[in-house]
């Protein structure tokens, strides 16, 4: 089933394309649309919303065209826009009925939706006061529960962690997981940073500069890499276990590397030793043989030298890497170009930060 389908998707303005010939299809489940500021995110949501006219190409949101269902499109998608557009004035129950009522849902309903909704998202007990006073988090909490108050089947989320703090953005995340195992909405959710998504997205969809640069699951970003990640303990008689499991390793003939900036996301990072595979596959399948005999040996080396073994587990890449290392030879628009590679990279150098 298709939730969003775009063919040769262009918008032009007349300083900037803004989309240039986008193709790609979405199916239910959360999708993160990832690109630098200027990409082209909010463009696509709006000709989604049917709210501005494509240059050309054709877009459909569950099933219906673009161009002429619009107002049939908004009565099923909820829309969480990027800047502020809150009235400081009114409390958010106020708020939230507002929008339900606007949505077509009767007062009682409306009321009642709006208690539900505010209680998932966070904010029941600070639903009775002025907007005006609310922290950034809370302000995207009731953008949030506007969205979602008339029942959608979609939702899009337009840079819903702006703003947040570490904190902020990984409860916002949370939430925004659980609108779609909770309530079985889709979810279509834009963001600068490609870090983000990896946990929160079933799929990631990457623009740059209005052109598709790759639509892939997050597990094919994510796949098992042929490197080993090894923690150990540390022992009286091996003070430093990392660097002398490492000394003992190299003297078995394995190559070694310390987790460095690769090992970033690893808890522990520091203490983490990255082991190479040998014969390393692209496939999960062979990097996981050709791992077997590297286990053996690390096993043995471990316990030869009485360390504790805290982890050894096969490393993922993480989505920045998947455009720092390897452009997609045949993506459409693969990051061939300066440009292109930079503003991913940016996307991730942004989060790791
Ligand atoms: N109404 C408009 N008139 C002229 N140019 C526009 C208009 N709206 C967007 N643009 C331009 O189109 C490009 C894409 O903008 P868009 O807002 O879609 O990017 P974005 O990826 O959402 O970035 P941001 O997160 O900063 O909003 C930008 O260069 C922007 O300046």
């Amino acid at each position: 089933m298709t939730v969003i389908a775009t063919e040769n998707l262009s918008k032009r303005f007349p300083r900037v394309t803004a989309l240039d010939r986008l193709t790609m299809r979405i199916t239910p489940g959360v999708t993160g649309l990832v690109g630098a500021n200027g990409a082209g995110k909010s463009t696509l949501i709006k000709i989604l919303l049917g709210l501005s006219p494509a240059s050309e190409g054709t877009a459909s949101v569950l099933g219906l065209d673009v161009s002429d269902r619009g107002a049939e499109i908004r009565e099923s998608v909820g829309y969480m826009p990027e800047h502020d557009c809150l009235p400081p004035d009114v409390s958010a129950t106020e708020f939230v009925v507002h929008m339900a009522r606007m949505s077509g849902l009767p007062a009682d309903a409306a009321r009642e939706r709006t208690a539900d909704t505010l209680r998932h998202v966070g904010l029941y007990e600070e639903r009775y006061r002025p907007i005006g006073g609310y922290s950034t988090g809370m302000k995207q909490r009731v953008k949030l529960a506007q969205a979602l108050v008339h029942d959608p089947k979609l939702v899009f989320l337009d840079e819903p962690t702006n703003g947040l703090d570490p904190v902020g953005r990984d409860d916002m995340l949370d939430l925004i997981r659980r609108v779609h195992t909770d309530f079985g909405i889709s979810v279509l959710v834009t963001s600068h940073l490609l870090g983000e998504l990896e946990r929160t997205c079933d799929h990631v969809v990457v623009i740059d500069g209005g052109k598709l640069l790759r639509s892939s699951a997050t597990a094919d970003y994510t796949q098992r890499t042929a490197t080993l990640a090894v923690e150990v303990t540390d022992t009286d008689t091996h003070p430093d276990g990392t660097t002398a499991l490492r000394e003992a390793l190299t003297a078995a003939g394995l190559t070694v590397a310390p987790a460095g900036a690769a090992g970033e996301g690893l808890p522990g990072a520091g203490h983490v030793l990255l082991v190479e595979a040998a014969g390393s596959g692209e496939e999960a399948g062979d990097a996981g043989n050709a791992a077997d005999a590297v286990y053996d040996t690390v096993r043995d080396t471990v316990a030869g030298l009485g360390l504790g073994l805290v982890r050894m587990e096969q490393r993922r890449h993480r989505i920045a890497e998947v455009f720092q290392n390897s452009p997609q030879p045949g993506t459409p628009g693969a990051p061939d170009t300066p440009a292109a590679t930079e503003t991913v990279q940016k996307g991730g150098s942004t989060d790791a930060a």
